[in-house]
């Protein structure tokens, strides 16, 4: 192991106070800068209302509009309210530890978007270039048990990625074929494999850092893989125990490996905004680790802000950096909601053409080598948010809650998904009713 072995936690960052930290991340000191950092060729592009019942009246029509579940509530006599609620528990789904029903209260509880007066029909310049569809990465079974303290046990793990999947999700990242030293927590990877090898209808993708862990993960009945490489030089030394430059000639043998048995591999690049121990990363770096993914075989390249510092102010440069070189249709986004910005952060990325998403059942998440930086966003929160904005995902937010609540019970303490606790607050208001 490195002299880095020490989980790196933001609490290291060197000599920096807050105001030197903020400065650091902000959007300015994040601009794209035509350097290579020494890493070779890097490719840098570079209604106002006239009198007060018209203003009444706007607002009426901008908040049916806009919070359709007001106008559903307010619409709604308590009579029919009552009636749907009676006509709709004989479905026993279980919500939170209840019997109800989806339908069990009002149609908004889990449905953000605008019910056929979608956002998508009005004419609006700001949300141009938004795609229509998102494909939603789910990372929680991997990125987000590989930080839990207490080890999960595989018929949980496995049961979990049967409800993400049920859910609609068409991506759920399974597991990691990593050393069981640096990554206990999933050290079972073969047995969470042997779990979910009947499973249809997604695909499964697992982490393998090297050659080793390839063969593994083959042997194992993973079809599709991924690695995972760092625009930070400090993070590549502590998460995989090399320089970028051997993990990318790691990552080389490990693509041709996987190109001759037709396995697909997804490319990450780490620390894309900021690392714990060298602060803001140029995007000129992030753009030429993503190239070297691309360009060895990788169909897709998701940009990690590993410790959750990013805000829209840098994710635009480093995005135009990383596009300039891959196109945007192969890349993803990843965030983690350390600061709060993931879906600020998302919201952008989307604007700027990205359409893939990584996300994490229930807000589960952190790097154990990224000591102090949280979860990743919470999945919950991206679908809801989507729907909101009109964006197909093909997920079903109520069974997506179901998992969620699942593994979070599981765990042992709430879900970190906004949405998970504001729509489950108003099943248990409406039960009361
Ligand atoms: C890369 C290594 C293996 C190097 O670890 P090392 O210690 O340098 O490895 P080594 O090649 O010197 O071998 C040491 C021992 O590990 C074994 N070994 C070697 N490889 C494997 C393997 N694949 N599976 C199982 N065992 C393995 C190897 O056989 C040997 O065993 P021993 O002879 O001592 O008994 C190690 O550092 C490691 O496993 N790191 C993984 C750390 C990790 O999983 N971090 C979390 C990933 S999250 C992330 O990166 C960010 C991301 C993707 O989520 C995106 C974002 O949020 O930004």
């Amino acid at each position: 192991m490195s002299s880095l072995e020490e989980p790196l936690g933001l609490d290291k960052l060197p000599s920096m106070s807050t105001i030197d930290m903020i400065q650091r991340f902000s959007s300015g000191a994040c601009r794209p800068r035509v350097d290579d950092m020494g890493m070779g060729n890097c490719f840098i592009e570079g209604r106002s209302c006239s009198s007060s019942n018209s203003c009444t009246e706007d607002y009426q029509e901008y908040s049916k509009e806009a919070f359709p579940w007001r106008r559903h509530t307010r619409d709604m006599s308590q009579g029919d309210f009552l009636s749907r609620r009676s006509l709709s528990l004989g479905r026993n789904t279980k919500v939170f530890g209840k019997v109800c029903d989806t339908r069990h209260v009002p149609d908004h509880q889990y449905n953000s978007n605008c019910n056929g007066h979608g956002i998508r029909e009005m004419p609006n310049k700001y949300l141009k270039g938004i795609p229509k569809f998102v494909k939603i990465v789910e990372v929680g079974p991997r990125d987000g048990l590989q930080n839990e303290k207490n080890i999960v046990p595989t018929s949980v793990k496995v049961e979990l990625i049967h409800r993400l999947v049920s859910s609609g999700l068409s991506v759920v990242e399974a597991t990691s074929f990593v050393s069981p030293k640096w990554v206990p927590q999933l050290a079972d990877a073969k047995d969470v494999m042997r779990g979910v090898c009947n499973l249809e209808g997604a695909r499964l993708p697992v982490l393998t850092p090297n050659l080793k862990g390839f063969e593994a993960a083959v042997a194992a009945g993973a079809k599709e893989i991924a690695v995972f490489a760092s625009a930070s030089e400090s993070f590549s030394k502590s998460n995989i125990n090399c320089t970028i430059e051997e993990s990318l000639a790691r990552y080389r043998a490990v693509t041709r490996a996987a190109k001759k048995l037709s396995i697909p591999v997804r490319g990450y690049v780490s620390c894309v905004v900021g690392c714990p121990v060298e602060g803001a990363i140029p995007p000129s770096r992030v753009a030429y680790v993503a190239k070297e993914l691309h360009d060895m075989g990788c169909f897709e390249i998701s940009l990690g802000d590993t410790i959750g510092v990013a805000t829209p102010g840098a994710v635009v440069p480093m995005l135009e950096a990383v596009m300039a070189v891959v196109p945007g249709e192969k890349l993803a986004v990843h965030f983690h909601d350390t600061y709060g910005q993931s879906l600020p952060n998302i919201l952008i990325s989307l604007q700027m053409g990205i359409s893939t998403v990584d996300s994490s059942v229930a807000g589960l998440g952190g790097c154990p080598y990224a000591k102090g930086a949280s979860g990743n966003v919470a999945t919950e929160d991206v679908v809801y948010m989507l729907n909101g904005l009109g964006v197909n995902t093909n997920v079903d937010l109520a069974k997506l809650m179901l998992a969620g609540d699942f593994i979070s019970k599981h765990l042992g303490r709430p879900s970190g998904s906004k949405t998970a606790i504001a729509l489950n607050r108003m099943t248990d208001d409406a039960s009361k009713i």
